[in-house]
């Protein structure tokens, strides 16, 4: 799993390494690994136009002497000095491997410079920056997002509060971001990971130094090690068994879907109880699914299971308040979702309950359960699972462009391997019943639920393969997701 970090955890990390050494070495360090991404991205250093927006302070320090880099490699290399101040060593050396300096704000002659480059550097802020860009830096963000050539964000795109991910105002939007010393949370959630483009992290020397994560990101070698995997004396029970209670007479994809998602996930067997309609679909689609219709809302007749998904699809009126309370009064991990999430709306002290609690919004539902307005969510998505699940007690999935995993007391998880392609109806329900079939193997809320937001996405890539898809197929591509996990070459541009 790669670990990120807040700004002042980073800081703090960074002041202890760096009396340990001499002045200016951290950032000649940074300097250093920023030219090599940065000549990598041209197709010759020689001879290219290289454009450095400079802010005032060390953010601005790395560019200039990355840049000194590349000027004394043969790159026409400019700064533009946006800030009152400029780090002085980093001018200084630019200049004496022969780059050139311009003010904003003197004429076209700026713009013309950024719309001439073959790459940009975008060294306005860092860790340093609080609140909206200032002009001019606001106004050079906007002309390098309308530049044709690739930008470069140092350390964290200018404009992207780097511990939260937050976006006031315009920010910088990087092809790559290089950043120094261990990734920042901001890189890794919504928004800020739109701009942040792709991440590459230099290694400075601050490893020893940094406390404990305050986020991690999902990689295919930490789902890997977590994903159950049947043993040869497994059987269907001890393989785990998980309950759908999903789908009514009116929603009846719901069911077929999150049983789809729960049978190609692992589980040993899958329970579906619901009423008739929803019973007959399930019925002709999964006939390995062991169904139960309900003529009651009642789940006493249904057999043992592990887990239950409860919620997609199920309505809200009587029969689905009846079942939800049911469901929720048993005493194994529950996964709610959907039209779940909705009833216990009503009363969110329905979530405590002494099993594991996992739960999937999105940003409208979880408005729905905390009161928080859907804009506020969306906008700081990381904050808002988190303080969802201390407030509700349980483990909360957030999903979204990248999805957040959050329980009190944890490092949250990120996942990013979804896809837009799996922004269409019924991928949420397949999602609830790979969670829920995870936590029928015994994974805990958290584990199930990261593992089910990385397969989930993935097998979005395999069933999109780069055109829409349909939420069945996704649940189709599952096996070919879990096989993918174990294949070295697999997709090696995924993290
Ligand atoms: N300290 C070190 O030894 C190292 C620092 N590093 C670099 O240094 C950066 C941090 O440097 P600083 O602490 O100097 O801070 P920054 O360079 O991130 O920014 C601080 C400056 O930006 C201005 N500013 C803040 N918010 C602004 C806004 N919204 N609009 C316009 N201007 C704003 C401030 O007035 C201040 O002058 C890191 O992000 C990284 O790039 C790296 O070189 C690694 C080593
Ligand atoms: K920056």
């Amino acid at each position: 799993m790669f670990t990120a970090y807040t700004a002042d955890q980073i800081r703090t990390a960074e002041r202890a390494l760096m009396a340990t050494l001499p002045r200016g070495t951290l950032m000649l360090r940074a300097a250093t690994g920023l030219a090599a991404v940065c000549a990598a991205m041209l197709p010759r250093v020689y001879g290219s136009r290289v454009v450095l927006l400079v802010g005032s302070g060390d953010n601005g320090g790395d560019a200039l002497h990355a840049g000194a880099v590349l000027a004394r490699r043969g790159a026409g290399v400019t700064a533009v000095l946006a800030g009152s101040r400029v780090h002085e060593a980093g001018l200084a050396a630019l200049l004496a491997a022969g780059g050139v300096s311009r003010k904003p704000g003197g004429g076209d002659d700026v713009r013309r410079a950024v719309e001439g480059a073959d790459l940009i550097v975008d060294g306005l802020v860092g860790i340093g920056a609080s609140g909206a860009l200032r002009e001019p830096y606001a106004g050079l963000a906007e002309t390098a997002g309308h530049a044709a050539a690739p930008v470069v964000a140092v350390d964290v795109p200018s404009g992207v509060d780097a511990s939260t991910g937050r976006v006031e105002g315009g920010a910088v939007r990087a092809a790559v971001t290089v950043t120094m010393g261990a990734l920042k949370t901001g890189l890794l959630v919504d928004p800020g990971a739109v701009y942040a483009g792709r991440v590459e992290l230099i290694d400075i020397g601050l490893g020893p130094y940094l406390p404990g994560p305050d986020v991690a990101a999902l990689t295919r070698a930490s789902v890997r090690a977590t994903l159950p995997r049947p043993a040869a004396a497994s059987d269907k029970y001890r393989r785990g068994v998980v309950g759908v209670v999903a789908g009514s007479d009116q929603y009846t994809g719901a069911a077929v879907l999150a049983v789809g998602g729960a049978l190609h996930a692992g589980a040993g067997m899958v329970r579906y109880a619901g009423p008739s309609r929803p019973v007959g679909q399930v019925r002709a689609r999964w006939p390995e699914a062991v169904v139960t219709e309900l003529d009651e809302p009642s789940i006493d007749d249904v057999g043992r299971v592990q887990a239950w998904v409860l919620g997609p699809g199920l309505g809200t009126g009587r029969w689905a308040r009846e079942l939800v309370l049911r469901v929720l009064a048993t005493d194994v991990p529950v996964l709610v979702d959907a039209d779940g999430l909705n009833v216990v709306a009503h009363d969110v002290s329905l979530l405590r309950r002494t099993a594991p609690v996992l739960i999937t919004p999105h940003a409208g539902e979880l408005a729905r359960l905390t009161g928080a307005a859907r804009g506020d969510i969306e906008a700081a998505p990381l904050a808002h699972a988190r303080a969802a699940a201390a407030e509700l007690g349980v483990t909360v999935l957030l999903k979204g462009s990248t999805t957040v995993v959050a329980e009190e007391g944890e490092p949250a998880r990120v996942n990013g391997t979804g896809t837009p392609w799996l922004a269409t109806g019924g991928t949420g329900d397949v999602l609830s019943g790979i969670a829920g079939s995870l936590l029928a193997q015994g994974l805990g809320a958290r584990d199930a639920g990261s593992c089910a937001a990385y397969l989930h996405g993935l097998a979005g890539r395999i069933a999109a393969d780069g055109a829409p898809l349909t939420a069945a197929a996704v649940a189709e591509a599952l096996p070919a997701a879990i096989r993918s996990l174990d294949e070295e070459s697999a997709r090696s541009r995924l993290p």
